[in-house]
Order: C-alpha cells, then sequence, then structure tokens
C-alpha cells in the first residue's frame, strides 16, 4: 500500500532488533542464545500480554554490547524507516536497560547517534527520548537522568514505559520535573493495558505533553473531551495493541473512533520486530481492516507531524507533504 509521509513517534530502539540481527550479534561477541536459528525465535513472538512480550524483550537486548552494535540497529532502523516513508522519528530508548548489564551509558548514546546521523543522511531526521523503566524504583530513574545530563547525552525528551498495571507513574513526578526544568520534552506511557485513569494520571502528575498509547481513553468520555480540547497527541501502535491482546482485532481497534472524535491520533510501530510490522504495515492494516480511508491516512499523518517535537515551520512543510499525498491518486 501507498504509505503517507509521516512522523513515527512510538519506537523504541531495542524492540526494532530483528531475530536475524540478534543471532548475528550473539554470535559475534559469542554469548550463547537458547534459539536454533531466526526462525526458531519468530516462533516465539506470540505474546498473550505486556509482561510476556518484555521478558523476550529485554532478554533479547544481552546482544548489544558495544557502541557500533547501537549504532548498527539505529541505522538498520532508520533504513527500514525510510522505505516506510518516515520523514522524521522520535526514538526510545530504554538506559536502564543497558545500565543493568553494565553497559556504559556514553557506549549506548554514542552508538545512536552515530546511527542516528546515519539516517540523517537518508533523509530521516531523528530524537532520541530517554525511556525510564515504571517498574523500576524512581530513585534510580533520577539517577539514570542525571548520569544522562552529566554525559551530556543528546536526548531531547523523556519517557515512561515497561509494565503498567501494579505501577504508577506518580511516584516519578520529580524525576519528569527535574526532565522539564532542563527543557527536555515529556511523554509517557499509559492506558495501555492499565485503565483511562493512568492517562489523566500522566497528564496530570507528570505534566507530559503527549501520551504513549493512551487507547484505554476511549472508555472515558470526559477524557476523550479533554484530549481533544488540549489536541493532546496519542502515539497509537494498532499491530501492537493487538499482539499484546489489549485489543481483540484490528477491527475493533478504537483508533477510528479516537480520530472521529478530533483527538490528535497517531499511528505508530512500538516494537515492530516483535509485533510483525512497520508503520507502514500498521497503515496499512487500518486501511484493509478498518472503514478509514486515503483521507483519513492523511490526516494520522499529519497529526504524526503537528504531535512531533519539530519545529512549527518543519511540521508545516512535512504537513505540506501530506497533502500532496492526499491529492495524488
Ligand atoms: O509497548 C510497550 N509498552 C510498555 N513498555 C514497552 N517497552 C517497549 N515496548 C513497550
Ligand atoms: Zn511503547
Amino acid at each position: 500500500m501507498d504509505t503517507p509521509p509521516c512522523a513515527e513517534l512510538h519506537l523504541h530502539v531495542e524492540g526494532t532488533l530483528e531475530p536475524e540481527m540478534v543471532l548475528a550479534l550473539g554470535e559475534r561477541i559469542g554469548i550463547p542464545l537458547p534459539y536454533a536459528d531466526a526462525e526458531d525465535l519468530r516462533a516465539r513472538l506470540a505474546f498473550t500480554d505486556l509482561q510476556s512480550f518484555l521478558d523476550l524483550y529485554y532478554a533479547n537486548t544481552a546482544v548489544l554490547r558495544t557502541a557500533q552494535d547501537f549504532a548498527e540497529l539505529m541505522a538498520a532502523y532508520l533504513r527500514r524507516a525510510a522505505v516506510a516513508h518516515v520523514r522524521h522519528a522520535e526514538v526510545m530508548f530504554d538506559p536502564q536497560a543497558h545500565l543493568a548489564r553494565g553497559i556504559p551509558i556514553e557506549e549506548v548514546v554514542e552508538g545512536l547517534a552515530a546511527g542516528m546521523a546515519l539516517g540523517a543522511e537518508l533523509g530521516v531526521s531523528s530524537l532520541l527520548v530517554a525511556a525510564f523503566l515504571r517498574d523500576r524504583p524512581a530513585g534510580e530513574a533520577m539517577e539514570v537522568l542525571e548520569a544522562l545530563l552529566r554525559a551530556g547525552a543528546p536526548i531531547a525528551g523523556v519517557g515512561l514505559d515497561s509494565a503498567e498495571v501494579g505501577h504508577p507513574a506518580a511516584p516519578f513526578a520529580d524525576v519528569f520535573l527535574r526532565a522539564r526544568a532542563e527543557g527536555l520534552r515529556l511523554t509517557a506511557h499509559a492506558g495501555e493495558e492499565g485503565p483511562a485513569s493512568n492517562v489523566t494520571e500522566v497528564l496530570d502528575v507528570l505534566g507530559v505533553e503527549r501520551v504513549d498509547h493512551g487507547i484505554r481513553a476511549a472508555d472515558d468520555p470526559d477524557l476523550v473531551a479533554r484530549l481533544r480540547e488540549e489536541q493532546v497527541p496519542l502515539t497509537v501502535c494498532p499491530l501492537s495493541n493487538v499482539r499484546l491482546r489489549a485489543v481483540g482485532s484490528i477491527a475493533a481497534h478504537p483508533l477510528p473512533q479516537l480520530l472521529a472524535a478530533d483527538v490528535l491520533v497517531t499511528v505508530n510501530s512500538d516494537d515492530p520486530a516483535y509485533f510483525g510490522g512497520y508503520v507502514d504495515d500498521n497503515y496499512a492494516a487500518l486501511r484493509a481492516e478498518t472503514a478509514l480511508g486515503r483521507d483519513d491516512l492523511a490526516r494520522l499523518a499529519t497529526n504524526s507531524f503537528t504531535g512531533s517535537w519539530l519545529p512549527a515551520a518543519r511540521a508545516a512543510e512535512l504537513a505540506a507533504e501530506v497533502e500532496a499525498w492526499r491529492l495524488a491518486v
């Protein structure tokens, strides 16, 4: 399918680790992996919920050790994103997943930045977002934020991810306040597996500018009205939600309903190596399995630039490319 030019705003770089790369990197550094081959690993991508995915996702990060590994990972994602008509990506990484394995933060960000420079040569601009793990202590997140600041890490913002249910966002208020004081942009996962009230929590307690997932907001008409009035971007990931059983099918996904309510919904891939598709595959699934048409896809893509952290003038330029796409039939 023809995908509109778009921004990808919800993407975990660790979630772009394709089975072939897991095996190649594992072999390069000589660590034993519990998979016979890439097909064996692919067969294990049958998840029952968020935690069953996170267990495999964190386990596979064991193959990422050097700046070169991180550079190759980022460059491979941005190359694939260019094919998907992504013009700009805001890419999350999980510093704690690597620090816990003894990888210095400088090694991680140096590699990711090198990969981003290669992406820019392909016409895909990108920003880096450090995501904190909500199932780890908030004090640890604060230490990691301080370490990133000390290292002069080229991050544009911070986020919050990992296991949502049973792990409130409120303890992270001070971390987000500190990040904001440093001029960083703020986002957080909420309303993926957890209820609509978790979306309200990250808006009110963390002061985030946008919400990752946020689909459970559809259960609360007052919250939908607020999201519309405040034009809070939701970075929705349809294939991810189906794979992790947050929704039953693409046809039953609340995205069209939220878009019809004038919420600033965007389309994203989350962890494309694990969930069966990149952002173009997500647009294609919506086109094939919902009533959304070309104009709706154009609106979603325009929203992706509006909801991005690009300067307004650049976002408007890219939105004009979407309008050209919409009219070119
Ligand atoms: O979809 C997700 N949800 C929460 N944490 C995550 N970390 C990577 N992907 C995800
Ligand atoms: Zn995510």
